[in-house]
């Protein structure tokens, strides 16, 4: 058996392909290229006959493998996510959208490929707000953001009614949601929120924030999207498809307020594509500060 150690974590492991093969595919590889490989490593320390091995020689070994297979990118990106992880710079995703773009979905990927534990949704966030406070003060809190318009009588504004309710709903949602970032930011951990309350301009972001609006074009998409939710939870379909002209209209004002606020909006046609630009775009701007950091 190999046993790998990190003198610095003061950690002694038996060599797992596996844990090789998910930190891979970190990376942007495929599992099954991500698992050839962790196998090619397993093989190359077992013809040199070590029972020792730090995980330093295990990254070297892995990004000259990644090389070998001509996978220059992901061998930067390799390298990248690990020296992240050693930095421990704390780090803040925010993916916006209308409902049923697939946020928690992503939310749920991109936790589980960073090691990232606390992943909270604006929903939960604005079930525990109304419970403390009642439908007299907040109506617009009890109901769905696309029909919080038909509870509050709303100031004037440019925007439609049913903007102006959901509007409301984000200003009150909002709260909670700076309570969270606060926290995350004061504790310096990772954390992912996810959710419709989730609008360019109304949280305060900082530098290691990188908030994302998650779209999907069109009627067709959303159907098979609410369909699809409607398997495995008691969200049903038919509830939203009646809305979906509210959600349409919904989707193309948090986009608005996207391009307004320089916000990057990813189309989710493709669940692996989606994580994977999220992921790239993180690593390219903590590169750069991380290039800020070694020049300073
Ligand atoms: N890229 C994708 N392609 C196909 N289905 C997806 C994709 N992303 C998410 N889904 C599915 O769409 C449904 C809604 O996703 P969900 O994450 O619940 O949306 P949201 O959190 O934005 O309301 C889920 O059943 C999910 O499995
Ligand atoms: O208010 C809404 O539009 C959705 C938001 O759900 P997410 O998109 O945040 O999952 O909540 P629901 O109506 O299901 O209670």
């Amino acid at each position: 058996m190999i046993i790998v150690t990190d003198p610095e974590r003061k950690i002694r492991l038996p060599f797992s392909r596996g844990i090789l093969t998910r930190s891979i595919t970190l990376a942007g590889v495929d599992v099954g290229i991500a698992y050839i490989i962790a196998t090619e490593v397993q093989k190359e320390l077992m013809e040199r006959k070590l029972k020792l091995v730090t995980t330093e020689e295990i990254r070297e070994l892995t990004y000259q493998k990644l090389l070998d297979h001509g996978l220059n990118e992901a061998a930067k990106r390799y390298l990248f996510w690990r020296q992240f992880r050693k930095l421990k710079i704390p780090i803040t995703i925010l993916l916006g959208g209308a409902t049923g773009v697939g946020k928690s979905t992503i939310a749920t990927e991109l936790a589980f490929r960073l090691g990232i534990r606390s992943v909270i949704g604006t929903d939960t966030i604005r079930e525990v707000m109304k419970r403390i406070i009642a439908p007299e003060l907040l109506p617009d809190l009890h109901t769905s953001s696309f029909l919080a318009w038909k509870v509050v009588s709303s100031r004037k504004s440019d925007n439609s009614p049913l903007i102006r309710g959901f509007e409301n709903q984000v200003q009150h949602v909002s709260v909670g949601v700076s309570a969270v970032l606060e926290r995350a930011y004061k504790e310096g951990f990772n954390t992912i929120i996810e959710g419709i309350h989730l609008v360019p301009g109304y949280i305060k972001l900082n530098e290691n924030s990188f908030m994302y609006v998650i779209t999907v074009k069109g009627k067709k998409d959303f159907e098979a999207r609410f369909y699809e939710r409607a398997r495995y939870s008691k969200r049903s379909a038919d509830y939203y498809l009646k809305h979906i002209d509210a959600i349409l209209e919904i989707q193309d004002f948090i986009v608005g307020r996207a391009k307004e606020y320089g916000i990057p909006i990813i189309n989710n046609v493709e669940l692996e594509s989606t994580v994977n630009a999220i992921m790239e775009n993180i690593m390219e701007r903590l590169m750069e500060q991380i290039d800020e950091m070694v020049k300073d």
